[in-house]
């Protein structure tokens, strides 16, 4: 049986709260998703001790919807505050809400640059280019984090080969991971395994603010943000809140993805980050056997747009299955003797070059 939206409502509203109401009726519902039966969905409580008191009610619900006939039930429990009350207790809760903002984009204590790598939609490489930048940037002896802020899709965890769920002996500040020698943070290592969350937009932006500024990074040359795809909220609050030193926009070369592309151009120049520059990624495919070059998604168009665009074209990556299997393994080619890292090594140069690393 599927179940609906109105069903899972409906059998909610029948799990009662310690204060006598149901989650529905006092509203502690948050982004409900159903996808082939697999329910998911946020209890935000006001506080750590309300979350805690509705510890058994988070229970009942998963018992009822599984009965209801649901394949498979993932609750997450988030309060607002910070929890004061809580100690020494790890709080790795993710979804609080933001601060509210203060005035203009602040610096992040200890860490000199900040670059965030954008794509005008998902699926084009900009994960792969963010892991494999931040390893190249290590490998030119930068002290370098990766933050993981794609939200919808964390992918930072595989490719970096990093699983561990981050330790917070003080329960406020999160002690980040290492590999490859960059410092990783993934918004992917705080939520439990095969759990896709929708966030509401000002759980996400708490949840990015917080590992911005409660992670310990430790002191970094450069910081290198893996963004979610597209033009959304979490772009905007970032570089609201946040001085970025600049942007790489990823595109593949389809006039599609370039349409989109442009876009996340836009956004940017909007929020006045600096593009730093545009990479085509995805560009060329030279076939392992016979050594055929072929441009699948076509060639070259990222390079005319950043031309006609006036901005710095980073150059070409190649298609290649080795850069996906490096990926899926936990080893950005950029970290390995391939020639195929060439390429990371040269952009890694240029942005410090240009005092961009
Ligand atoms: N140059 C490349 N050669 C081969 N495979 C690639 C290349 N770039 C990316 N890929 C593969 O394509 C897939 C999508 O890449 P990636 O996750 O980096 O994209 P993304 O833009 O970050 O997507 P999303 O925003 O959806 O997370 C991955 O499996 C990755 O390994």
């Amino acid at each position: 049986m599927s179940l609906s939206r109105e069903d899972v409502m409906a059998v909610l509203a029948g799990i009662k709260t310690p204060t006598g109401g149901s989650l529905v009726s006092e509203d502690l519902i948050r982004a409900l998703a159903i996808e082939s039966g697999n329910v998911r969905f946020v209890i935000e409580a006001a506080s750590p001790d309300q979350a805690r008191a509705l510890a058994p009610a988070q229970g009942a619900a998963e018992a009822a919807l599984k009965a209801a006939g649901a394949a498979s039930v993932s609750i997450v429990m988030t309060a607002h505050e910070n929890a004061k009350s809580a100690g020494a207790r790890p709080k790795l809760t993710i979804g609080g809400h933001p601060t509210p903002h203060q005035g203009g984009p602040q610096k992040v204590s200890g860490i000199d640059r900040i670059i965030a790598v954008g794509s005008g939609k998902g699926g084009v490489g900009k994960s792969t280019v963010a892991s494999n930048l931040a390893v190249a940037l290590a490998r030119q002896g930068r002290r370098v984090g990766l933050l993981d802020a794609d939200i919808y899709g964390p992918s930072q965890p595989r490719m970096m080969g990093v699983s561990k769920r981050p330790a917070s002996p003080d329960g406020k500040l999160i002690e980040p991971l290492h590999a490859h020698g960059v410092t990783v943070m993934s918004i992917g290592l705080m939520l439990k395994e095969d759990e896709a969350v929708i966030w509401r937009g000002p759980m996400l932006m708490g949840a990015l603010q917080q590992l911005l500024t409660q992670v310990m990074w430790g002191r970094l040359d450069v910081l290198v943000i893996d963004l979610p795809p597209g033009t959304g909220d979490v772009q905007l609050s970032l570089a609201q809140r946040t001085q970025l030193t600049g942007a790489i926009v990823v595109s593949t070369p389809q006039d599609v993805a370039l349409l989109d592309a442009k876009k996340a151009l836009d956004m940017f120049a909007k929020l006045k980050v600096p593009v730093l520059g545009l990479i085509e990624n995805m560009s060329t495919y030279i076939c392992p056997n016979c050594g055929h070059e072929a441009h699948i998604f076509g060639h070259g168009g990222v390079a005319v747009e950043a031309a006609r665009l006036q901005l710095p074209y980073l150059g070409e990556l190649p298609l290649n299955l080795e850069v996906r299997l490096a990926g899926d393994d936990g080893t950005p080619i950029a970290a390995t003797d391939s020639p195929l890292a060439e390429p990371y090594l040269r952009l890694a140069q240029r942005l410090i070059d240009g005092g961009m690393g």
